[in-house]
């Protein structure tokens, strides 16, 4: 089977500004791929080409085909852009109704959506509801087909803590189902046990593919954290010893280049007594940091 989305040779340039310089990647079912990179570096440019909202130079193709290709795209495809793109002076229902009515969908297809999505008793205006009930709105509409491929722009933007874990499970069950998800996101430690891919674009291209692991093995930056009775002379010694010491709040050390082991040698040797020393994990955000040198 091919790919649920592949991309290829995407260029893009506004102004005269190169924006996407042969983009290529693919995403795979079964799996949560995250889009990542710094702000301006393309993914909604890029997302907006795959759902078939933008004209320009390269391909990209859902499950083997272009979008203004596919049989039923709704049934394919179901996207969550970065404006919602309704009318303001609509309810939720009625812009649910309509999206149901283009895709050939009954109303209770609509229903079941904003149910879904936890809107069920929102009857103002669109213009009315808060920046997270539009989010959810539009989240709405790209789950109202139930297709096998979801495309996301910054979905977690605006919901609140319920709505993430809400969305989360979503996307998960989606993926473990064989569905395909594709989404950008700027929150890196929230959306990190989510995404089992990842592509990031940086200058116009594609800088990583390949799983989370992957990156995060890649970009791996070890630190350790360390508290003692005397702060500053073990500092001193540390930075002597050939670690990259940096003060986090709490007065914490943040200490790069030397493991716990040697750390704790130096302390034993200057007779400082260690109150903490615990190593951290690479995060996504700090392996983002490293890939691009910028935080996300
Ligand atoms: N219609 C447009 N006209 C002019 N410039 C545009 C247009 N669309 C995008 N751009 C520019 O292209 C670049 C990439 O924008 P894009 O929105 O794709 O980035 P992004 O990675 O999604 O950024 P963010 O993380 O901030 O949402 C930006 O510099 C943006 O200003």
């Amino acid at each position: 089977m091919r790919a649920a989305i592949e991309v290829a040779g995407l260029t893009a340039a506004f102004g005269g500004r190169t924006v996407l310089d042969g983009v290529a990647f693919t995403v795979p079912w079964g799996a949560v791929t995250g889009f990542v990179g710094v702000n301006g570096a393309g993914k909604t440019t890029t997302l907006r080409r795959i759902v078939g909202l933008e004209a320009g130079g390269g391909v990209a193709r859902v499950a083997g085909k272009a979008y203004a290709d596919l049989e039923a795209p709704a049934e394919m495809l179901g996207c969550c852009p970065d404006v919602l793109g309704a009318a303001p002076g609509q309810t939720a229902a009625q812009h649910l109704d309509a999206l149901a009515l283009r895709a050939g969908l009954d109303r209770g297809a609509a229903r079941r959506a904003l149910a879904d999505v936890g809107l069920s008793g929102v009857d103002g205006r669109i213009r009315a509801l808060s920046l997270g009930q539009r989010r959810r709105l539009a989240i709405a509409g790209a789950l109202l087909a139930e297709p096998r491929v979801l495309v996301l722009d910054e979905p977690f933007d605006g919901l609140d803590p319920g709505g993430r874990r809400w969305l989360s499970a979503r996307l998960r069950a989606h993926a473990d189902a064989g569905g395909a998800v594709l989404l950008s996101a700027h929150a890196l430690h929230e959306a990190e046990p989510l995404l089992d891919r990842l592509v990031c674009l940086h200058a116009g291209a594609v800088r990583f593919e390949g799983p989370t692991e992957a990156f995060l093995r890649a970009h791996a930056s070890p630190v350790v954290l360390v508290r003692s009775l005397d702060q500053p002379r073990l500092a001193r010694a540390l930075q002597a010893a050939g670690a990259v010491v940096h003060r986090r709040s709490g007065d914490a050390l943040a200490v790069r280049e030397l493991d716990a082991a040697a750390i704790a040698r130096v302390a034993a040797r200057l007779g400082v007594l260690l109150t903490e020393l615990a190593p951290r994990r690479t995060t996504l955000s700090d392996a983002f940091a490293a890939a691009v040198g910028a935080a996300p």
